[in-house]
């Protein structure tokens, strides 16, 4: 209620306050006409004299001479209202000094006045402002009046003047400035009447600059004060644009400033060797959607990842966060320049790490008809591509096998699981077994394991294909086309200087992990429970790497496990690694997608020791010759 009267207060106040600006401007405007008045008087006194003149002269032009008694009627008129004028402004004035004084009177802090007692005073005071604004309004009307009728009083005279000096031959001094004096006149009333129009209106004026140096004098302030509100209102919309502009700069020197950094800090991550990690979050599947939709874990910037966890939000920085938007070309693209450390001689590993279905599979090869093709067909073309280019300078050898390890046992995927099931009903048939082994460098090999040469990247993809085809794939409940098996494709590069006769030898090993999985989840059964089972054994094997590595303990469990054997140089050996770690949006996966975040978090802080594998044309032809000698060839001068 109190709210109410004191709205109503400040209403009555905004009245009160206008009000008496219109009375300031009438007492000015007032006093401008009693100006003219004086001014006219003066004027008849000159006419009066003159027209004596003109009598005794006895020229016909005094029956021309215009009635100025006739003319002066409105202005003796606006004369006498102006007397009355005066006097109901001062009453007026005197009316509102009291109501000021009251308004002044400081109200009892404590208690508020009762509102019986407020509402009439309130009322009251409100009538006598309507009051006093009606009378303010009636005589700006009446203002406007006069101000017409003197203005029409002028022009006529003007007039009558003009059409007289047009007849008569002799122009004297006295009436240039007769008809000089009733211009001005006639302009000052009709710079009165913009001014009470608009005092009326409420409008600023357009007036040219005569009328508005004229405007600025009756007014009592300049021109820019009537301009002013437009004005300042381009000028903060100017400081506005202004400001935005320096905001959109100041976030994007930033962005440029934080992604440089990054740039930056993992370059020095890089020289010393961390491993990298890459999260790929995947966009909802059909029946995540379905089930209301709602994103558990959402990218918050290129770096960062925050998971909606019962606990409260958990966020996870990595070296590259790619949400559910970003395209094969994307992911690639922050990949391929490993791909140009193969070919000048490391090792390099990229594998994809994830609950079942989170999209590992989707990353490293891509969708099953390849019109969104992944990292392993993408890094054929960058290999033929880069080798391509510099064909000039060297000579490259290119070759690759291709490995699954199922149930715990290595796969050479070059062989078909036809012609190896045929093989192992022959008795006196010696099934190749593919064992991993390790150079004196600490490389991995895979050794029996069929190498096939390629001499492009279509050959190549035809190799991949054919491996492909002899996969261990079955559908779960989770993912309809579910890797059962961990997918290892090694690809040599070597490469030898045209020039110096140096080799370097670069691997790329890409490995499609097998899913994490809760059987009860994915509704596993006999042999199915069997490889599923032995896919988590083989992962917690590599978690137990993982944690030991990041944990810089002495021991490194690899050899619990033939998939940490595989990845033994790839996880704290000679190599450059890559892990991406895949994972789901949705609340349903929420434990799993955890437990990557947490796994994935420990693999950044493993430190690998990458070293070029290069060897110079000397030792190269040595180690050439010990092959010959072994496999008991004979050795000529020319070898050495
Ligand atoms: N980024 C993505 N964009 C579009 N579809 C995706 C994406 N990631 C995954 N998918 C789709 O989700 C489904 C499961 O993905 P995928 O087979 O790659 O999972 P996975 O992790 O390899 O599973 P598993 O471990 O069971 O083999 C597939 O149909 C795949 O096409």
């Amino acid at each position: 209620m109190l709210e109410f009267f004191s709205n109503k207060l400040d209403t009555l106040h905004c009245h009160q306050t206008s009000m008496l600006q219109e009375l300031k401007i009438a007492r000015e405007e007032i006093g401008k006409v009693q100006e003219m008045l004086a001014a006219s008087q003066e004027n008849k006194q000159e006419m009066t004299e003159e027209d004596e003149i003109f009598e005794t002269k006895g020229t016909a032009a005094q029956q021309q001479t215009p009635n100025c008694n006739d003319s002066e009627k409105p202005l003796e008129g606006a004369n006498a209202r102006l007397e009355g004028l005066k006097e109901s402004l001062s009453q007026r004035e005197k009316e509102i000094t009291e109501l000021l004084e009251t308004e002044k009177t400081p109200m009892p802090p404590v208690p508020a006045p009762p509102c019986s007692v407020l509402l009439p005073a309130v009322i009251h005071k409100a009538h006598a402002v309507c009051g006093a604004v009606a009378e303010s309004r009636d005589y700006l009307d009446r203002l406007i009046e006069d101000n017409q009728a003197a203005l029409a009083a002028a022009r006529e005279k003007l007039e009558n003047l003009n059409n007289e000096e047009e007849v008569s031959t002799d122009r004297s001094d006295t009436s240039e400035s007769r008809l000089s004096f009733l211009h001005e006149t006639v302009k000052d009333f009709e710079v009165h009447k913009i001014a009470l129009d608009c005092i009326k209106s409420g409008e600023s004026p357009v007036m040219n600059d005569c009328e508005a140096l004229d405007l600025e004098d009756i007014l009592g302030q300049g021109t820019d004060g009537v301009k002013s509100i437009g004005q300042q209102l381009l000028l903060l919309q100017d400081q506005l644009k202004q400001e935005k502009e320096e905001k959109r700069k100041i976030v994007e020197n930033y962005t440029l400033e934080r992604t440089l950094r990054k740039k930056y800090y993992n370059m020095v991550e890089d020289m010393k060797g961390k491993i990298r990690v890459f999260c790929r979050l995947r966009p909802m599947n059909r029946n995540e959607a379905g089930q209301g939709g709602t994103a558990f874990v959402e990218k918050i910037d290129d770096y960062s990842v925050s998971v909606e966890t019962p606990r409260g939000l958990r966020e996870f920085q990595f070296d590259k966060v790619f949400g559910a938007e970003a395209s094969q070309d994307e992911v690639f693209q922050d990949t391929s320049r490993l791909i140009q450390s193969v070919i000048d001689g490391y090792n390099v590993c990229i594998f994809a790490y994830g609950q079942t279905g989170s999209g590992k599979t989707f990353t490293m090869v891509g969708d099953k008809d390849q019109r969104n093709p992944g990292i392993m067909p993408r890094s054929f073309n960058a290999i033929f591509d880069i080798t391509r280019e510099n064909s000039s300078k060297f000579e490259f050898k290119v070759s690759a096998y291709m490995l699954e390890l199922y149930n715990d046992r290595l796969q050479d995927l070059f062989i078909s699981q036809a012609a190896e099931a045929q093989a192992q009903t022959q008795p006196s048939s010696q099934t190749r077994r593919v064992e991993i082994k390790r150079t004196r460098k600490g490389v991995v090999f895979a050794q029996g394991a069929e190498t096939k040469e390629a001499s492009s990247a279509q050959e190549l993809y035809a190799l991949f294909q054919q491996a492909c085809a002899n996969r261990h794939i079955a559908a779960t409940k989770m993912n309809v086309e579910s890797s059962r098996s961990h997918l290892i494709v090694v690809i040599m590069v070597e490469s030898r200087n045209l020039t110096n006769g140096s080799i370097s030898t670069g691997k790329l090993s890409l490995v499609d992990l097998a899913g994490s999985e809760r059987a009860a989840k994915t509704g596993a059964k006999d042999h199915q429970l069997k490889e599923a089972n032995s896919i988590n054994k083989s992962l917690s094997a590599l978690g137990d790497v993982i944690s030991a590595l990041s944990a810089d303990l002495p021991h490194v469990p690899y050899r619990n496990s033939k998939l940490t054997q595989v990845m033994q140089d790839s996880l704290g050996g000679n190599a450059k690694t890559l892990m991406i770690v895949n994972i789901s949006p949705s609340e349903s996966n929420l434990d799993e997608t955890l437990t990557s975040l947490i796994y994935a978090t420990r693999v950044k802080a493993i430190t690998n020791n990458a070293q070029r594998n290069v060897e110079s044309k000397e030792i190269a032809q040595l180690k050439e010759v010990i092959m010959k000698l072994k496999s008991g060839l004979t050795v000529d001068d020319g070898d050495v």
